[in-house]
């Protein structure tokens, strides 16, 4: 692990919903240009954790800090001008607009003279985009729908994307197609936090890996040894 500030600090984070504790103090921490996976089974807290880290839900203790400024109870607009950008879980892109305004709407906390510029570069990293602009974003398939979502998380100029189960729902072959894009984008020196039921694809793919157990981090540390391990194998990973 580097020795440089972390670009994301995650410390004792606590948060749950009503009077029901999910997360129970968890510690994270994402260095700039890493790929860190985040595992654990359903109902683990990994998206409660994405959710209260990007100010959708508050936190009931704890700190988070990104690129050097607190962002802990930051609203989740100040999260997005911040840089720290969550492609959520079931992608959440808006059906009945097309693929351009869905990218556009991608980029409303950045100025306007950057749309077009982003729109590009976005262009670039997935022509099939671009082939489709016009075309209503629900009409496409669930492979394309999640490049899109990736898409217009980039529109807001990410220092961190944290993707939410990118590959769910994929087909085997568009979830190697997805793993591909995210090389990619790690290839760009992009932070990215991958939430993955995919265990295999996520720990070849990662610099390291957390597994994450009853609103806990239960396992820190680098991919291999977790997938070298039978114990932790099948302590964390049910293998
Ligand atoms: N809006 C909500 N209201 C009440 N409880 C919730 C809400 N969202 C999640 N939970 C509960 O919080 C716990 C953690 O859920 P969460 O979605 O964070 O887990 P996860 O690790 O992301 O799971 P999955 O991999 O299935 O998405 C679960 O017990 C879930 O039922």
């Amino acid at each position: 692990m580097s020795t440089a500030a972390p670009l994301l600090g995650i410390a004792g984070l606590r948060g749950g919903y009503g009077r029901v504790e999910v997360l129970r103090g968890v510690d994270l921490q994402v260095n700039p240009g890493e790929t860190v996976a985040l595992l654990g089974s359903n109902g683990a807290g990994k998206s409660t954790l994405n959710n209260v880290v990007c100010g959708i839900y508050q936190a009931w203790a704890g700190t988070v800090a990104f690129g050097g400024a607190d962002l802990s109870g930051a609203h989740y607009t100040e999260v997005v001008k911040a840089g720290l950008i969550q492609v959520p879980e079931g992608r959440k892109i808006f059906p009945n607009l097309s693929v351009l305004e869905n990218l556009s709407l991608g980029s409303f906390t950045r100025a306007r003279e950057r749309r077009a510029e982003n729109i590009d570069k976005v262009f670039a990293t997935f022509p099939r985009l671009k082939e489709r602009t016009g075309q209503l974003a629900g009409t496409m398939s669930g492979g394309e729908q999640q490049m899109l979502a990736i898409g217009r998380g980039l529109m807001a100029e990410p220092r961190l994307l944290i993707l939410d189960e990118p590959s769910l729902g994929l087909s085997p072959l568009l979830v190697e197609e997805m793993f591909g894009l995210i090389r990619q984008l790690r290839a760009t020196g992009l932070a990215v936090l991958l939430v993955e039921q995919n265990v295999g694809q996520s720990l070849e793919i990662a610099d390291r890996a957390y597994v994450m157990e009853n609103g806990s981090i239960r396992f820190a540390g680098a991919p291999d040894e977790l997938l070298r391990s039978d114990e932790l194998r099948r302590a964390y990973l049910g293998l």
